[in-house]
């Protein structure tokens, strides 16, 4: 029922030929964790690793003590990324670059974090950059819908910069992953050469308090973290009905099989990889207990105001991915006339943009009773 190859915590006995540098792209709530989480590898295994990381960071202005500085700068002074993970200290081998070709030239191992939104310009600007045998891995939650269907990120940055690209996901909420709070994650790296081996990958993120497993199952990995972003929000609608854990475990309930019949439909992804792996089931719960889709869809509910203007005034400068990706998904359901078998996707996708009821949730959790009673009869809406 498994991915049949899994990986586990660093085992790295050979001393490689030549020491790899590792670079960052991205540096919001997540990146920035990732880069901390990279930096204390780079330490830990200096003769696997260089030991400086080069995090790419969209350059801005902030205020910083009364002054107006660049981001990149505060940084590097501090060591702390004031704006997106305030309060944690990356280790000093985390040097700010706000020159993304720059990353892209020094890097062997290259760690995709920037929200989905701007994957495909970064890339662009990256593009003839790179060193030759350099590898990717995408910790990017979403997907790209468009005219050639559903494509997992780690396949457009493949695609796009000519290098193997694995993906990294799990039920990593940053700032508890920032403050060495335990937690798992999975892996999906399947390179056609080991150019990197799967060993020196798990070692770049494996951590006493970052549990790593490393799996065949690319898209399940990819698909898990893009898809509960969407259930997540359905979890934050009920909570902003204040609906109770048996509704809320229901929604979940209902979602996971909609992750897992999306990623076993459309991709050749292993089923147990949603419901075995954090990827899968952890991520989704622990993003229904209070991640900032969830919080966002509750405040929708209860405010009544537009979810662009939430994401505006609750988070800060990061960004929501779930009304995104349900869209996403929504665009590439109906070009396979296939809206229908995915209810819980159709009604985010509703609530966010044709203004259903957030409480008309209830309704759409109780057709595939009848379905599977009429044995295959057609679901309302
Ligand atoms: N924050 C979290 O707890 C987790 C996030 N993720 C995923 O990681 C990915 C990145 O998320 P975060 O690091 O949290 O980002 P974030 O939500 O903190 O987004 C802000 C980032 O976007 C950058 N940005 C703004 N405008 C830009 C532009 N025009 N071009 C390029 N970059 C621009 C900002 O400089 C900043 O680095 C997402 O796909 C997210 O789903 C995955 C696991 C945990
Ligand atoms: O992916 C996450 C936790 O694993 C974070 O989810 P949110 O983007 O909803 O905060």
């Amino acid at each position: 029922m498994s991915a049949p190859h899994q990986t586990t915590g660093a085992n790295l006995d050979q001393a490689p030929k030549k020491r790899l540098a590792v670079g960052v792209i991205g540096s919001g709530n997540w990146g920035t964790a990732i880069a901390k989480i990279c930096g204390e590898n780079a330490r830990a295994h200096g003769h696997h690793f260089r030991s400086k990381v080069r995090m790419w960071v969209f350059e801005e202005e902030i205020e910083h003590k009364g002054e107006k500085r660049k981001l990149t700068e505060v940084f590097n002074e501090t060591h702390e990324n004031v704006k997106y993970l305030p309060g944690v200290e990356c280790p000093p081998n985390v040097i700010a670059v706000p020159d993304v070709r720059e990353v892209a030239r020094r890097s062997d191992v290259l760690v995709f974090v920037v929200p989905h939104q701007f994957i495909n310009r970064v890339c662009d600007q990256m593009a003839g950059h790179l060193r030759p045998n350099a590898v990717g891995i995408s910790c990017i939650k979403g997907v790209s819908v468009g005219k050639d269907g559903v494509r997992l990120f780690s396949d457009v940055i493949q695609e796009k910069l000519g290098i193997y690209c694995g993906v990294l996901s799990g039920a990593n909420v940053a700032n508890e992953v920032a403050k060495e709070q335990f937690c798992e994650t999975t892996i999906g790296y399947k390179p056609p050469q080991p150019i990197v081996s799967p060993e020196q990958i798990v070692a770049v993120f494996d951590r006493p308090y970052f549990s790593v497993v490393s799996v065949d199952d690319v898209a399940g990995v990819a698909l898990g973290g893009a898809l509960k972003n969407i259930v997540a929000m359905a979890v934050g609608f009920a909570d902003g009905m204040e609906w109770g854990g048996n509704t809320k475990s229901a929604i979940m309930r209902r979602g996971l099989l909609e992750m897992q019949k999306f990623a076993t439909t459309f991709f050749d992804s292993e089923p147990g990889t949603m419901v075995e792996q954090s990827c899968g089931i952890a991520d989704l719960v622990t993003s229904c207990l209070g991640g900032r889709n969830n919080r966002v869809a509750e405040a929708y509910v209860k405010s009544g105001k537009p979810i662009d203007v939430l994401e505006k005034e609750l988070l800060g400068g990061q960004l929501l991915q779930g009304a995104s990706t349900a869209k996403e998904v929504h665009e590439f359901l109906s070009t396979k006339d296939m809206v229908n078998e995915f209810p819980l996707f159709r009604s985010v996708y509703k609530i966010c943009y044709e203004n259903m009821d957030a409480k008309d949730l209830i309704q759409v959790l109780q057709p595939l009773k009848e379905e599977s009673e009429n044995e295959g009869g057609t679901e309302t809406e």
